[in-house]
């Protein structure tokens, strides 16, 4: 039997126990299964209240209903919600039931978002969106993912591809026509014209794929220094828990560790590293090598050194986004040689820390129409270098060719890939002349 033809059903709801655990079936057995359990259903998106029972005629639990017609669903399928007591008694008598009627099974992982793509309701990118927005947890996160998972960031994809793909229509049109004399001679320069402003608009979406990876994965600051700078005790003060080992034997730190905060909406991972020295011991000098590889990798580099302490230490760290902090300012004065001096003990000067690092992070922050997934960035890669090749082109049958590869990479972000289609209504409607 083909699987896709079965009906499934999940817990689509949270972890139980719960006050409501919401069972969602999707399929051409929904209604048949629903109507097993509750003995009849409520009109279509409208709930109703009824006893779900068992084969027996026991009744399992009271449950509100909703049933929902295709292909006006979530999955473009028959879907039906019951809404139960969160109890895993209730819930896996629910199941019991279900799975003794024919044709319906569980639903394997992601199946339910799976048909509506493959009914159509949702494009790849919209399902990338509802995964993020599930996921999401910080304010970023959620707008980032609202603009995805609701179709904001396939409109403009897909306003790209049809862009491109009456760019083409017109070039094939030159083409066709070429030798008659009633083509429009500046037709291909405003095809030009706008293919370069397309470009550049490519290009400025790219650009902002940093801000996107750095909303969803979080922005990474690496604490570094030499050792008993008080780079554990910085990390502890700003997790307000005591996350690291703080001793006053220099070399505590060996393993990176990481805290995640939630600063104004944005995700910021700290990651606190071994001191940074030349060492015997083979432990450390594992520690020092790891603190290297999270510093190459930060976003955001907090140097940290005992205020005008006198063992000035000589590791070079790369100097962009890199924030130099004074730091025991309980035991010692304000000094003029850091960007900002701070007491992990006292809590003074850790306000203007959150407040550079906010910062630098708004002013990443480009808006939330952005690429945020490496498979986005790949292919709007791609469609900008067609469209480079295209702008840069010599013979109009491969430059036009070019912007077709452009359009289907731009499809391939969306699952839509059939932009033959709009060729076709394009081409359908073109008439030059005649
Ligand atoms: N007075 C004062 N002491 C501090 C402060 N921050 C850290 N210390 C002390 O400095 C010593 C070293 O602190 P750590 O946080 O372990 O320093 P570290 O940089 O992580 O050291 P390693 O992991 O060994 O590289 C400890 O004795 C801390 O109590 C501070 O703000 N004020
Ligand atoms: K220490
Ligand atoms: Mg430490």
């Amino acid at each position: 039997m083909n699987r896709t033809e079965d009906t499934i059903f999940a817990l689509s709801s949270g972890t139980l126990p719960a006050g409501v655990a919401v069972v969602r079936l999707s399929g051409p057995k929904a209604f048949d299964a629903a109507t097993a359990l509750a003995g009849d259903l409520p009109i279509a998106r409208k709930a109703g209240l009824r006893a779900i029972r068992s084969r027996n005629g026991s009744v399992i639990d009271q449950a509100l209903l909703v049933c929902f017609p295709g292909p006006a669903s979530f999955t473009g399928e028959d879907c039906v919600e019951l809404h139960l007591h969160g109890s895993r008694a209730v819930v896996s008598a629910v199941y019991e039931e279900l799975s003794a009627l024919p044709s319906l099974r569980f639903a394997e992982a992601g199946e339910f978002s799976r048909r509506a793509f493959e009914n159509g309701k949702l494009d790849l990118v919209e399902v990338e969106g509802l995964a993020d927005l599930i996921s999401a947890e910080t304010e970023m996160q959620r707008r980032l993912a609202v603009e995805q998972s609701f179709g904001g960031q396939s409109v403009l994809y897909r306003s790209w591809a049809d862009r491109l793909t009456r760019a083409r229509a017109m070039i094939e049109a030159e083409l066709d026509f070429a030798d008659e004399d009633d083509v429009p001679g500046s037709v291909s320069d405003r095809v030009w014209l706008d293919m370069g402003d397309l470009y550049a608009e490519i290009e400025q979406h790219l650009g902002s794929a940093k801000a996107g990876e750095i909303v969803r994965d979080g922005y990474k600051v690496v604490i570094a220094g030499p050792p008993n700078a008080g780079k554990s005790s910085l990390l502890n003060a700003l997790a307000k828990r005591d996350v690291a080992i703080v001793t006053e034997i220099a070399g505590t730190t060996r393993d990176i560790l990481h805290v995640d905060i939630d600063l104004e909406g944005y995700l910021v991972r700290f990651f606190d590293t071994a001191g940074l020295r030349e060492t015997g011991d083979l432990v450390e000098q594992e520690g020092v090598r790891r603190a290297r590889i999270a510093i190459e990798q930060a976003d955001m580099i907090l140097e940290l050194e005992e205020i005008d302490s006198v063992s000035k230490h000589d590791a070079k760290l790369p100097s962009t986004n890199l924030l130099r902090l004074g730091t025991k300012l309980d035991k010692h004065g304000v000094s003029p040689n850091y960007d900002l001096c701070i007491s992990s003990r006292t809590g003074e000067g850790l306000e203007q820390l959150r407040g550079r690092i906010l910062e630098e992070l708004r002013r990443v922050w480009t808006g939330s129409l952005v690429p945020n997934r490496q498979r986005q960035v790949q292919y709007l890669k791609e469609a900008s270098q067609s469209v480079a090749e295209a702008l840069n082109g010599r013979e109009l049958d491969i430059r036009a060719e070019s912007l077709r590869a452009a359009a289907s990479s731009l499809g391939r972000i969306t699952g839509h890939v059939d932009v033959e289609q709009l060729l076709d209504v394009i081409f359908s409607q073109f008439c030059i002349g005649k």
